[in-house]
């Protein structure tokens, strides 16, 4: 189980994006996160990911706090792969940095053998993407958080995408943490969504 007790954290002194923010991810449960732009939603995704400092709560997993060193057990995706690989490396270096999936899990990705010799830039972002998610999915990795991850793929990509995820996310017993504006798309993918909204969660219908 991953869970935020009570997290509070913002970026400019005085001003908090999330005030006692808590909730609670189980391993194989799919939660959606909505709210409107600007509501802090990356902020408690990368939170989950350890990527910022609380100014007060804290993060468990399984009851334990979260590792400070080595890979990260919560994996944050952002909308724009280009943020979550080195722009120098080609993908065979992106991947390999990461962990070795093997040629079948790429292949259920879409992700070509001749892609391994390209640079990000010579990639489409959807194409980058998910390199990107394929990446995240190292061994000892428990929980991802999808920040819009989908939103620059066509629809048939996107569905894919998804199925793909899901399949993996079954097998490994993932908890995923889906960010988006896209209500419909939350609605089938996750049991439960929440709104974020002046800086607090709420439970929506
Ligand atoms: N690095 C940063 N430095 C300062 N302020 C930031 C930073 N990142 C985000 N913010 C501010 O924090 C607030 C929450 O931003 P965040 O990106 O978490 O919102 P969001 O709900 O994910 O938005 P969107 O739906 O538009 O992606 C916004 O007011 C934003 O301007």
């Amino acid at each position: 189980m991953l869970e935020a007790h009570d997290i509070t954290l913002g970026y400019r002194p005085g001003v908090s994006v999330l005030r006692g923010v808590s909730l609670q991810l189980a391993a194989g449960e799919w939660l959606g996160l909505s709210g409107a732009s600007g509501s802090g939603k990356s902020t408690l995704g990368r939170a989950l990911a350890g990527h910022h400092t609380l100014r007060s709560g804290s993060l468990q997993l399984d009851g334990a706090p979260l590792p400070r060193h080595g890979l990260h057990p919560v994996q944050w995706l952002p909308q724009v792969p280009e943020l979550a690989v080195n722009p120098r490396w080609r993908i065979g270096r992106i991947l390999a940095e990461a962990w070795t999936p093997d040629a079948a899990l790429r292949q259920r990705f879409g992700i070509g053998d001749d892609w391994l010799e390209r640079y990000p830039h010579e990639l489409s972002g959807g194409e980058l993407q998910r390199v990107a998610v394929l990446r995240s999915l190292a061994p000892g990795v428990r929980y991802l958080i999808a920040d819009e991850i989908s939103s620059m793929l066509d629809a048939i990509t996107q569905a894919e995408l998804w199925q793909t995820l899901a399949e993996v996310a079954e097998q490994r017993d993932l908890g995923v943490l889906v960010i988006g504006h896209d209500r419909a798309l939350l609605k089938r993918l996750c049991q439960r969504r929440l709104w974020l909204e002046n800086g607090q969660l709420c439970a929506e219908a």
